[in-house]
């Protein structure tokens, strides 16, 4: 059975969207995986289908009700083992490792939430998992779910060529990538730096090396001192 992803949405038109498009298109042609959209709406209560109810406590907007975000979940329930994940902004960070974790599996149940979100009572009972891509602020679960969803496919079996193989993409070593050139070798009076020109493999990966320490250092202060607590912790188990 294909890496299947199946999805709770409001909105099932929205897949695979971008993801039907090149690689992780056909990748789903050749049933490499599986995209299995689950309309919300169709779970819900009454003549017209509710799905949302106002926030006890007050405050503006819609929660989604859990018995009917329970009953969606309900019919989707694998005994397969995969990872059930609800995007939210009050998730924790999305990582690579839990990419990797989500594409050892068999596949990931992704819900996605509108209006204020969902009822937190349904994402106890079930022990989902709450995820965010990012500090800002999304209409709806959707767009995070596709973003998951092509950091997830590009890693399965037979979607990346080895030509496009992201063995060196960034965060596989917990550091940002170094900076890419290609010809020409002079554009708008920026030349590519004369190590690349050089020939000497071991001198352009010690550059590479050193330009994605120095980038993540600028750029990503949390991801330079994770990097320097690992590489210390190993050097001292090594030790
Ligand atoms: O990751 C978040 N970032 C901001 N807003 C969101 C809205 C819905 C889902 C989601 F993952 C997010």
């Amino acid at each position: 059975m294909s890496w299947t992803a199946a999805i709770l949405t409001l909105f099932p038109e929205m897949f695979p969207g971008p993801l039907g498009q090149s690689l992780a298109g056909r990748a789903l042609d050749a049933d490499l995986w599986r995209c299995e959209t689950h309309d919300l709406r169709s779970f819900g209560l009454g003549r017209h289908k509710t799905v949302d109810d106002t926030p006890c406590g007050g405050g503006a907007g819609m929660v989604m009700r859990p018995d009917v975000v329970d009953a969606a979940l309900a019919s989707v329930s694998r005994n397969d083992g995969a990872s059930c994940v609800y995007l939210t902004p009050r998730g924790r960070p999305l990582t690579q490792a839990d990419i990797r974790r989500y594409t050892a599996g068999s596949g990931v149940t992704l819900l996605c939430g509108r209006y204020e979100g969902v009822d937190e009572r349904v994402l106890e009972a079930r022990s989902v998992e709450q995820v965010s891509i990012g500090d800002y602020v999304l209409s709806g679960g959707e767009t995070a779910a596709l973003v998951l969803l092509d950091a997830c496919v590009r890693l399965l079996p037979g979607v990346m060529g080895s030509a496009e193989s992201g063995v060196e993409e960034s965060f596989s070593d917990g550091l940002l990538e170094y900076p890419h050139y290609t010809r020409p070798a002079e554009w708008n009076g920026r030349a590519v730096p004369d190590v690349l020109l050089s020939g000497n493999h071991a001198a352009i990966a010690r550059w590479r090396r050193e330009q994605s320490e120095r980038v993540t250092r600028e750029r990503r202060p949390d991801l330079w001192a994770a990097h320097l607590s690992n590489t210390t912790h190993s050097s001292v188990q090594e030790g």
